[in-house]
């Protein structure tokens, strides 16, 4: 089956003829054939997801329904279409994914002899490793196989009770599952992604349960893109990827040729992880679709024909799908058999975030030992600067003592000193005001005896004359005699 002509802008090299389901490959201005395919249905570029989906993937979901297993996987080159085919989530344009989940709630709600019991599990395998996407810290997860066929081990079972349950699950697995930018594709799938939808189907519990419990499992698979390196032109992680994409997609192309071949009694599903995990929908317990997704551009001429030859191959393959009917009890058993196992899982994973733990735990300690070290050493270090900077302050206080000393003594010296200095001044100023008051006296002395001189000129002068003047009281000799007598009075007493 195949979903054609997306691309019209690009040049044309298919034409279908979708009555006969009919395709034919021609060079573009070319009457010659290349080649032709047949398969059960072809969908021209016209088609809507509902003509997709009731095309590929209702048969397989009806039969789910009714208890067997059943796969829808899209295959073809980056970029063709396959995501939007199975999962896009606008609501005029539901991929095949929303568009199962509708089915099932619609059917099972509508049943009155039925009760349902529905649960997903969104997984994927990027560069051979599984992840649960809804549980994106279980990493590398193991495949074990049981009774009823091969499953991942603790992968989360959630139980879901209508479309919208559905969705918010998709939506969240969306989130963590590996997309890239690459020139082919701006939203490049780098892993391949499985959602299961799982429905128990039992008897109402009314009526009489004679039946067993129905269990029909519906995968979803979107295949990562094939893509050519020269054509993507990715490096570094982007190529790694791309090359574990095509290392896979080539795994499951031999396991479809092996099992087309009746000559051959080994297929190689254990090669990879994808084919492992579809062994049932590839010739075992399982109804499969596969929608083959193709570029229809001259561009991508060689991977279109190589997808459609794969598809033709996978035409091929007879798969034996059975009723999957299971006791009640049995249904019990596994489901906690399921429990008990996810138990292990969270169990494992505890211990490994308790060995975790014990490392950091060990690793704080020896830090924490470190640093007690250091602290240690910082204290000895503190403590000897402490003990130098005390001795350095005894140094400097008995130096200040001794200098303070020396100032005291200094200045009792200097007072002594003033004492002596003020002594003797005073003892000078005695013995200066002695000779002063003896040189005064002196003094006086010299001008009494001075005067007494004076005194006796004068008289003598006086007498003399008197002796030439009858007014003796108005001339000057009487005058001057009077003057010096009261000058040599006050010596007189001064010289006393
Ligand atoms: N039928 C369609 N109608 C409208 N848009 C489409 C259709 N098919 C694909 N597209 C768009 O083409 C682009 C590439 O499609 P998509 O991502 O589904 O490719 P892919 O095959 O899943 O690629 P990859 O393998 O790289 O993940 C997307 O933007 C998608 O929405």
């Amino acid at each position: 089956m195949t979903l054609l002509e997306r691309k019209e802008e690009a040049a044309p090299f298919i034409f279908l003829d979708t009555d006969k389901n009919t395709l034919i490959l021609r060079r573009k201005g070319s009457f010659v054939d290349l080649t032709e395919f047949r398969f059960d249905a072809v969908l021209p570029s016209t088609a809507r997801q509902i003509d997709v989906y009731n095309t590929a993937a209702r048969a397989v979901v009806m039969d789910v329904l009714n208890g067997f297993n059943g796969t829808v996987m899209a295959y073809g080159q980056t970029g063709a279409g396959k995501t939007y085919t199975l999962s896009a989530k606008h609501p005029t344009a539901h991929g095949i994914i929303p568009r199962s989940a509708a089915e099932i709630f619609e059917k099972a709600d509508a049943d009155r002899e039925f009760e349902y019991h529905v649960s997903m599990s969104y997984i994927q395998i990027y560069m051979e490793q599984i992840q649960d996407l809804l549980r994106p810290e279980s990493c590398n997860m193991q495949i074990r196989e049981g009774d009823n066929g091969v499953f991942v081990s603790g992968v989360k079972d959630i139980k879901v009770k209508s479309v919208e349950d559905c969705m918010r699950l998709l939506m969240l697995g969306d989130q963590n599952r590996c997309f890239a930018f690459t020139k082919l594709n701006a939203h490049s799938s780098r892993s391949h992604a499985i959602v299961i939808l799982t429905v128990e189907k039992k008897p109402a519990r009314t009526l009489q349960r004679t039946q067993g419990v129905l269990v029909g499992k519906l995968f979803l698979v979107d295949l990562a893109g094939s893509e050519r390196l020269k054509k993507s032109g990715s490096e570094g992680l982007r190529a790694s990827e791309a090359m574990s994409v095509n290392l896979s997609l080539t795994c499951l192309g031999k396991c479809i040729s092996a099992r087309t071949d009746p000559n051959k009694t080994h297929v190689p599903f254990r090669d990879s992880k994808l084919t492992r995990l579809l062994q049932e929908s590839l010739g075992g317990n399982a109804k499969t679709a596969l929608v083959i997704n193709i570029a229809p551009c001259s561009e991508y001429m060689q991977e279109s024909l190589s997808s459609l030859q794969f598809g033709s191959r996978a035409m091929k393959v007879a798969t034996r799908p059975i009723l999957n009917v299971e006791e009640e009890f049995k249904v019990l058993t596994k489901s906690l058999q399921e429990t008990l196992e996810l138990q292990d899982e969270k169990l494992h994973s505890l211990q490994v975030s308790m060995l975790a733990k014990e490392d950091q735990l060990l690793e704080a300690r020896k830090s924490l030992a470190e640093k007690a070290q250091q602290l240690q050493e910082l204290q000895e270090q503190q403590n000897s600067t402490n003990l130098k900077f005390v001795e350095q302050m005894r140094v400097k206080e008995e130096g200040w003592k001794q200098r303070i000393a020396a100032a005291m003594c200094r200045l009792n010296n200097v007072k002594e000193t003033t004492e002596e200095v003020h002594k003797r001044v005073i003892s000078l100023s005695l013995s200066l005001s002695l000779s002063l008051s003896a040189l005064i006296s002196f003094i006086f002395l010299h001008v009494a005896i001075y005067a007494d001189h004076l005194q006796a000129e004068l008289l003598r002068l006086k007498e003399a004359a008197n002796r030439h003047s009858h007014n003796s009281r108005s001339s000057p000799f009487h005058v001057l005699s009077n003057g010096f007598a009261k000058v040599h009075h006050v010596f007189s007493a001064g010289s006393l």
